[in-house]
């Protein structure tokens, strides 16, 4: 049984509350869309899919039981709520970009006159709930692809010393994952002989959130602290790199954990390759380069603090950066559903 950070039945909603992971594994209720919206700016679920997934359904299970006077009374509601979800987190795009469909969706069905006010509630809570399954099976195309492309760099006979930052996982999407899905798939094949993987201070989702689905997984893997991937290319022969994204600009440029560009630079200059693994609902064509990517700055508590332990003196000053941005340049690939795509590319690809 794979770990599941969402759990979701005919309006009942349960997300795994991630800040207690890995000493507690504890699901919580998610009864309306403010709880929604607490949970992922308090990033008891996060993760740009998860995010994106989590807050929609919280609209799900608040629209259910209540009736509207009109249609137009309905998607007046439904705008509002999306808007309002937005507001969680403005760096990852999934959310956004879901609002956005749905938005249009909530205009189509208004305008609909064939249908009456209950069908239009049931076609639009049916389009959200449709949003888990399309995610785990874009994330299992995204592990193949990037299994697939990666492996096309070695002797057919090679299993792949990986390397991953953050959590791209079961935990930070609906299932499977999207740069972990790629090391799922890799080790689904036999082609993994290990994955490294950063702590990913200060949230820590690698030694955290990463080292629980890898241990639930049977996965071999090593954890290691941010600061020793220079030294870590240097010394194990890394064959590739593999990181999720939170926003990926139309030229490639990509927004993902603090720390993920450093990596990539590190990667440069020892050569390895440096892949992005992310869905199309993570890339943003509005936006034509990384510099329109808003960073999301986190309070100096997660820095100074671990849960109620303090680690940093008292009154120090911080800089807590949920985010960096990577250039395109540096990026060999970046695997989707669809494929894999050099940076250049995507601008085509979005649009065909
Ligand atoms: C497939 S998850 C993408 C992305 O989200 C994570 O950020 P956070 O844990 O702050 O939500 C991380 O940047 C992952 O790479």
């Amino acid at each position: 049984m794979t770990l599941q950070a969402i759990k979701y039945q005919n309006g009942d909603l349960e997300i795994l509350d991630q800040l207690l992971l890995p000493h507690n594994s504890k699901y919580i209720s998610i009864k309306s869309v403010n709880d929604g919206w607490n949970a992922i700016k308090t990033m008891q679920v996060r993760g740009a899919p998860a995010i994106a997934i989590v807050g929609c359904l919280s609209l799900c299970v608040e629209l259910k039981p209540q009736s509207f006077q009109s249609k137009t009374a309905l998607r007046e509601e439904i705008e509002a709520k999306l808007n309002y979800l937005i507001t969680s987190r403005p760096t990852a795009v999934n959310m956004k970009l879901a609002a956005e469909d749905l938005i249009t969706l909530a205009i189509k069905l208004e305008t609909n006159n064939s249908i009456n006010i209950n069908d239009m509630k049931e076609k639009f809570i049916s389009a959200i709930e449709k949003m888990l399954e399309k995610d785990i099976a874009d994330n299992q195309a995204i592990g193949d692809h990037g299994a697939k492309d990666i492996l096309r760099g070695f002797p057919e006979d090679s299993k792949l010393r990986m390397l991953t930052h953050c959590n791209t996982g079961s935990l930070a999407t609906a299932g499977y994952g999207t740069a972990l899905g790629v090391i799922r798939s890799l080790h689904a094949a036999n082609k993994l002989e290990n994955v490294y993987f950063t702590e990913t201070r200060p949230y820590n989702q690698g030694a955290r959130l990463t080292a629980y689905e890898l241990i639930h997984d049977k996965i071999p893997h090593t954890l290691v602290g941010d600061s020793m991937v220079a030294a870590l290319m240097n010394t194990k022969s890394i064959s590739a790199v593999v990181v999720g994204a939170d926003r990926v600009a139309i030229n490639g440029d990509t927004a993902n954990k603090i720390g993920t560009y450093q990596i990539a630079v590190t990667a440069n200059h020892h050569k390895v390759p440096f892949y992005i693994a992310a869905p199309f609902t993570s890339i943003d064509k509005k936006i034509p380069d990384g510099t329109h990517i808003v960073i999301e700055e986190r309070p100096a508590t997660e820095m100074t603090h671990i849960g109620n332990l303090q680690l940093a003196a008292s009154g120090v000053n911080c800089w807590n950066p949920a985010f960096d941005v990577t250039p395109a340049s540096l990026i060999t690939g970046i695997i989707t559903e669809r494929g894999v795509f050099r940076p250049e590319e995507l601008q085509n690809v979005v649009d065909s």
